[in-house]
């Protein structure tokens, strides 16, 4: 391809070890996450220019554990109002790795096209031997450049994975090799700057999602409650006194539930708060079961418990009723 009629690519930095500096070449945990600009980021990888007709934007610069409701919406809101002009053929959204899931689940379901949106960040700081970011943004370029990427909705690609972002998430907490389900959800390889995809996610994304964020200014509040033995209904009641709309219940197993936190959770829901069944496990799905049905639970179906609190999220500026939230965690 000549240079000309390469793709535009739009690199969106919201911060995290990928744009980290550490005090020295051998630190990989003590650094400071968001500290590079997003103009250091591309100028470390000039291979980017082969690949595509780069432009850097900087939403933010903070870890990722720090990001807000206000920052997905600003985020989506700029996703969309670039993918929608004709000069503008992907975008790659450099980001903190903690919560990156959930940022990636949030585009995925609020984001209206078909271009490719990759996510991509980095397990060792800029500064460490071995730095895996700046090839992460090279493949992310990489990726969103490609004609494979389209309709895959947000794709997540580290260490050389491609990863949907329904089902991929940190796995690890410092390893490379840190994201990815453990049993699906992986849907290629990036190998030498090129795509290999094998597998597309079932589920409903960007352009065939009902939700919209363009008249949304805030997203209703969904706590996680997390089960465990000897447990109580304290936090249920906290969040229902703090004004959650949602609980999210991160269960034992297949959904498991304490039968005092299952009272206060009972209750919560008598009081007009959805609340969602899943698994702390992490692997899996919860499936529905007559005693949460009879309480008008949801079952969370495969989500872990951070996507399923989003998916709730974007489901309560629709709608209160347990059949359409059900109806929506059975298709999104
Ligand atoms: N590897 C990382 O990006 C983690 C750094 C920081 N905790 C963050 O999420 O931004």
């Amino acid at each position: 391809m000549s240079k000309e009629n390469l793709p535009r690519i739009t690199i969106l930095a919201v911060g995290g070890t990928i744009a980290g500096k550490g005090a020295n070449a051998t630190q990989t945990t003590q650094y400071q996450a968001g500290v590079l600009s997003v103009e250091a980021l591309i100028t470390a990888v000039p291979q980017v220019h082969d690949l595509a007709e780069v432009s850097g934007y900087q939403i933010a610069n903070i870890p990722s554990f720090a990001i807000t409701d206000q920052l997905w919406l600003l985020l989506a809101r700029k996703v969309n109002e670039l993918l929608a002009q004709s000069n503008c053929d992907g975008v790659v959204i450099t980001h903190g790795t903690d919560t990156l899931e959930e940022t990636a689940y949030f585009l995925h379901l609020t984001v209206k096209s078909d271009k490719p949106v990759v996510m991509v960040g980095a397990m060792r700081p800029a500064t460490a031997l071995g730095a895996d970011g700046p090839l992460n943004l090279f493949n992310g370029v990489a990726l969103a450049a490609s004609e494979a990427a389209r309709g895959h909705g947000v794709l997540i690609s580290l260490n050389g994975r491609i990863g949907s972002a329904r089902e991929t998430g940190k796995r690890h907490t410092v390893a490379i090799d840190a994201f990815g389900p453990p049993e699906a959800g992986l849907l290629g390889d990036m190998v030498d700057g090129t795509p290999h995809f094998y597998y597309k996610s079932m589920r409903k994304h960007t352009v065939k999602s009902e939700f919209g964020i363009s008249d949304l200014r805030q997203l209703p509040r969904v706590d996680i409650v997390f089960g465990h033995s000897q447990d109580t209904r304290d936090l249920v009641d906290a969040a229902v006194a703090a004004g959650a709309e949602g609980i999210v219940h991160a269960g034992t197993g297949n959904g498991g539930i304490f039968p005092l936190t299952r009272q206060g959770l009972q209750d919560a829901n008598k009081r007009g708060v959805m609340v969602v069944s899943t698994s702390r496990i992490g692997n899996g799905f919860v499936t529905p079961k007559p005693v949460d049905l009879e309480s008008h639970f949801v079952a969370s179906d495969n989500l872990t418990p951070q996507k399923a609190r989003i998916l709730l999220q974007l489901g309560l500026t629709q709608t209160h009723q347990a059949t359409e939230i059900r109806r929506m965690f059975q298709i999104y």
